[in-house]
């Protein structure tokens, strides 16, 4: 599990007398605060996977207009059970509420859960439902990438196969973002666009996402039971820039803690990931690749060795503008 406001933010914030943040927590770019509410658009997982052809195209349209003009979007009639995504944000919590001696013995940063499943040995909540909710996600997120392969105009099962997703790389990341004395000063997590195909993010009823969208911050707020869903850098690339990666920041707030759980679904990680084939052969060969072709692996290992830092490490694979 990746605690990104680890637990000494979480020390800090209960210390007693705390009324500032220390000056190393306080984030000195745009302001945190915005008026501004995202009406992200929503959709029906149940109407892309539709036996109506209709329905099913209609939906199609749809996620392609998302992915386009957003790359956030609401997805309700997911199938995921209310009890356990409800569970999971309890046993995240459980997890945040443990003794230090008690937290993970092993890397804190990211908890790979597919293709080898791994978890924390507490809480024990946590080892009950994560498997379920890892693979029910992963299902989600095929059902997605079906529709893109066909948004993108290629065959239904393209994407996963050059993707080779039955070895996807999945992590699982919980973030707690503790009361702030001074939210208005501090930033949860920094602006950065996520790796990978598709995140999905649940929350504890309380807000603090916030998306960039024509150059302005916008405030999100999911309604009880959806999932949010976001493009990842790698979409970006196979679409060779059809759908772009979004920039997204937390920010805190001064009443409630924050729970939120990121679930990172990739392409395998020997995947060589480039702009697909059909995209750049365009009649005459008029359309080029945007990108350059990376494994996933290398993607990863050199974003990971740098900081969160906006969209730094897809720029480097931008071939034009
Ligand atoms: O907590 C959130 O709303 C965002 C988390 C996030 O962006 C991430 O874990 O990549
Ligand atoms: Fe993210």
């Amino acid at each position: 599990m990746a605690a990104r406001s680890n637990s000494s933010v979480k020390q800090l914030a209960e210390s007693p007398n705390l009324s500032s943040i220390p000056s190393n927590y306080i984030y000195h770019s745009d302001p945190a605060e915005t008026d501004l509410q995202a009406s992200i658009p929503v959709i029906d997982l149940s109407l892309l996977t539709s036996h109506n052809p209709h329905h099913k195209a209609k939906a199609i349209h749809d996620l392609d207009q998302a992915c386009q003009h957003w790359g956030f979007f609401i997805l309700v009639n997911h199938g995921m059970p209310e009890e356990l995504t409800q569970g999971m944000l309890e046993a995240a919590a459980e997890f945040f509420n443990l003794s230090e001696a008690d937290k993970p013995d092993f890397n804190p940063e990211n908890v790979f859960v597919h293709p080898h499943f791994a978890c924390p040995h507490k809480p024990q909540s946590l080892r009950g439902l994560l498997p379920e909710y890892c693979e029910r996600s992963r299902d989600v997120v095929a059902k997605l990438l079906k529709a893109i392969s066909e948004s993108l105009g290629l065959e239904e099962t393209e994407m996963e196969k050059a993707l080779e997703m039955t070895s996807s790389l999945q992590i699982f990341v919980a973030n707690y973002y503790p009361r702030c004395p001074n939210p208005e000063a501090a930033m949860g997590i920094l602006p950065h666009s996520d790796h990978g195909l598709f995140t999905l993010l649940i929350q504890n009823g309380v807000g603090g996402l916030q998306i960039q969208h024509h150059q302005r911050w916008f405030n999100v707020n999911p309604p009880p039971n959806s999932i949010l869903v976001n493009t990842g850098d790698h979409l970006e690339i196979y679409s060779n820039g059809k759908y772009k990666s979004v920039l997204h920041r937390a920010i805190v707030n001064n009443k409630t803690a924050r729970i939120s759980i990121a679930t990172a679904n990739g392409p395998s990680l020997d995947a060589v990931v480039a702009p697909a084939c059909r995209l750049v052969q365009g009649e005459g060969g008029g359309v080029v690749a945007a990108y350059a072709a990376m494994k996933y692996k290398d993607y990863l290992l050199e974003q990971q060795s740098g900081q969160l830092d906006g969209k730094t490490m897809l720029k480097r694979v931008r071939i034009q503008d």
